[in-house]
This record gives C-alpha cells, structure tokens and sequence, in this order.
C-alpha cells in the first residue's frame, strides 16, 4: 500500500467504522427519542510522560499519529543534494505526509511548555539585552549522563553512562528533561531514516522545539558547530504547520572569525550572528581565489519536510528562517521546527537549557485565545 494511501486511512477526521449489531440490539427503531447512541471510537489512554523537571505532564500522542509516524514514514524518499562546497542534505519533502503532521502540529503546540527566552550579552563594555524572537523548549541530554528508570515508582534518574553512579546535582545548571514519549517516537524514526548503509544512527539525545508564532519569529543566520556536538553534527530539523522559507547562504572564505563553534553561548544567541554576507561568494579556495560561484540557497519547508544538514555542512554553511512581512507572514497558528541533535559534553546540556528554557516565565498554547499565554506557575530552569 502506498506511504501516503496508508496515511490518509490513519487520519483523526476518518468516521469510525460501523460497529456490527449484536442479535440483543435491536436492529429497527422508529423512536425519535432514543436513537442509537453515536459510535465514539475509544482511544486506550495511555498514561502521560511525567517527570519532577516538567512543569506539567506531557501527554501520549494519540494513537492515529503513533500509528502513522511508526509505519507510514518516511512519507517519501529524500533526496541528497551535494552540488555545492562543502553541502551535504538530505531533504524529505515531507517525511510526514500532511494530514499527519498537521494533526502533530496540533498535538505538540498544545501539550509542550514553551519559553521566550531573554538573557544578556557583553561586548566589551556594553551590555545587550537579548530577546529570543520565537518560543523556544528542549528535552534531553548529553551522551555522559543516561536517563534510567531505577524503580518502577520513581521518576527517570540520571546516571554516569559510563559508571551507572548517580549523576551529581551539581553537574547541570538546569534540570536535564528526559525526551517525551510522543517527541521520543519521532526521534526514534527519524533516527532510522538516517541510518547508513552500516547500520550506524546519529545517537540523537537532544531535542529543541521552536515555534514561530507569526511572520514577525525567525532565527538569523547561523550554524550549529558548536564543539560539544563533536565534528562533522547530524542535524535533523523538521517542519510541522504553516509554510516558512529556509535559507541558506556558504560563509565567507576568509574570514575565519565568523565561526561561532567554541562560543560558549552557542549558535543561537543572536550576538554571534553573521552579517555581511550577499548574493553570492566565490568558492573553492581557502584564499577566496576561485571561480565556482557559490549559490545560496532557498527552500520552501511545509507542514512535514525535512531536511537533515550532516558532514561538513554546519562548519561552512549558515542557516535562517526570515522574518516574513505583509500577509505572508500572516499564518493562522504558526510553525513549529523540531531539531534532533546528538550532544557530548556537559557544556551542550548547559547550553541548551541556558537559550531554550532560561529562567523567565513559562508558556502554554490558548486554544480560546490562539495564543500563548504566560503561565504564572511555570516551572523553568
Ligand atoms: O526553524 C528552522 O527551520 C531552523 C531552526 C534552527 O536552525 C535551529 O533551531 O537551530
Ligand atoms: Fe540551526
């Protein structure tokens, strides 16, 4: 059966099928006044992801998206494109096919906790406050910590992977959160999709959700090449909801200052974004003297594309999702991008709770409003 045919059979709208009549119902009525009761398809509930660090349990994906991300993904086959210097993707359009993820979309703006995060940066003597222009959350943690179940009362613990000893409080700034079971599925099959030919997976252990709320959200240019995801990062980033452009532009061949991999704040604090860079650079020589034209690169993502950014992508090439203006950046209930990533040291852990959780308020989606709206119990790090 085709990915798509067999998603479209999985969608929450599909009536029920008929129950069949028992020989104790009666099979006629021509009461008006008790007509058969209509058939309520039973969803078994399972239990949600709990844990002492989220601000509030997180439910279980209903079972018409488990169902279709465990066999109906990838939706269709991607396609690799390395015409470029030093470009390696990997783009599924979709991974998810629409109704699906849509139908995620949906699940996950309602059920995650969601931050806006602000913080300061120096340079030199002058201090900036910075603004998060987008919601942000995050689960997991990096390789040397392990989330186990000790006993089956308790919550997940967090053990040395290498020794099973207890993790100390004082390894963490932050709580680390253990990946949710409806994020956990999704990253389980996105971990397959990129499985190589021996077997080998990505590892992801962490989990960052974005939600760019209107037109006026966006990420500037940026990479993800910090040290403590090791050489060479597997990025998987996925797209649920309204339609949003991604850009990609190769970094400039001289300069070598424009890499934010060793910053101790990371790709995401704005302060280490790039600019400068227009149109088109010339590449294939590390002195900035070749001819091949360097391209930069727009995508459309839709609700359920992916695209995976490996090898020496992130080390040579920016990202960004632009502000969008006038209607187009007018969608009804926004995006959401969610970004597997494999950390290996303490200092990504840090790092990504520090710009993706902070220490302000926490958000939850207003389904009366459309909005989020801030919560005055939230827990944060
Ligand atoms: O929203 C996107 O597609 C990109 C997100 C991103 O680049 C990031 O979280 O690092
Ligand atoms: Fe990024």
């Amino acid at each position: 059966m085709a990915k798509r045919t067999l998603d479209a059979f999985f969608k929450p709208s599909a009536p029920p099928p008929k129950r069949p009549k028992t020989s104790s119902e009666p099979t006629t009525s021509n009461s008006t006044t008790s007509p058969e009761p209509p058939n309520i398809p039973t969803e078994d509930p399972k239990p949600p992801s709990q844990h002492p660090s989220y601000p509030f349990p997180i439910p279980q994906l209903p079972s018409h998206i488990s169902i279709a991300l465990e066999h109906a993904t990838p939706a269709t086959q991607p396609k690799k494109t390395t015409n470029q210097p030093h470009l390696d993707l990997l783009t599924f359009q979709p991974y998810i096919a629409r109704q699906t993820s849509t139908a995620l979309f949906t699940f996950l703006l309602q059920s995650l906790p969601f931050y806006r995060v602000t913080y300061k940066i120096r340079r030199g003597p002058t201090e900036t406050q910075i603004n998060t222009p987008r919601f942000t959350t995050v689960f997991g943690v990096d390789s040397t910590s392990t989330f186990a179940q000790t006993d089956t009362s308790s919550p997940l613990g967090l053990l040395e992977t290498h020794t099973n000893n207890p993790v100390p409080k004082t390894k963490y700034q932050c709580v680390p959160r253990p990946i949710p079971a409806c994020l956990d599925l999704l990253r389980r099959t996105v971990e397959k999709a990129n499985t190589d030919s021996k077997g080998r997976t990505p590892g992801y252990n962490f989990c960052l959700v974005n939600y760019y709320a209107s037109g006026e959200d966006s990420i500037a240019f940026h990479s993800d090449d910090e040290r403590f995801l090791g050489a060479q990062p597997n990025i998987a980033s996925l797209s649920l909801g309204g339609e949003r452009d991604f850009l990609m532009k190769h970094k400039p061949f001289v300069d070598t200052g424009v890499s934010n991999g060793a910053g101790a704040a990371g790709t995401r604090v704005s302060g280490t974004r790039v600019t400068g860079v227009s149109g088109t650079v010339s590449g294939g020589g590390l002195d900035g003297s070749a001819t091949t034209p360097v391209q930069q690169i727009k995508m459309k993502l839709g609700s359920g594309d992916m695209v995976v950014m490996r090898g020496e992508t992130q080390a040579n090439w920016l990202h960004s999702i632009p502000k969008r203006k006038g209607r187009a950046g007018e969608m009804t209930r926004g995006r959401i991008n969610i970004t597997f990533r494999r950390a290996v040291v303490p200092g990504g852990t840090d790092n990504y709770y520090r710009y993706n959780v902070g220490s302000g308020g926490m958000y939850r989606w207003d389904e009366v409003a459309r909005k989020m709206v801030l919560q005055d119990d939230g827990k944060t790090c």
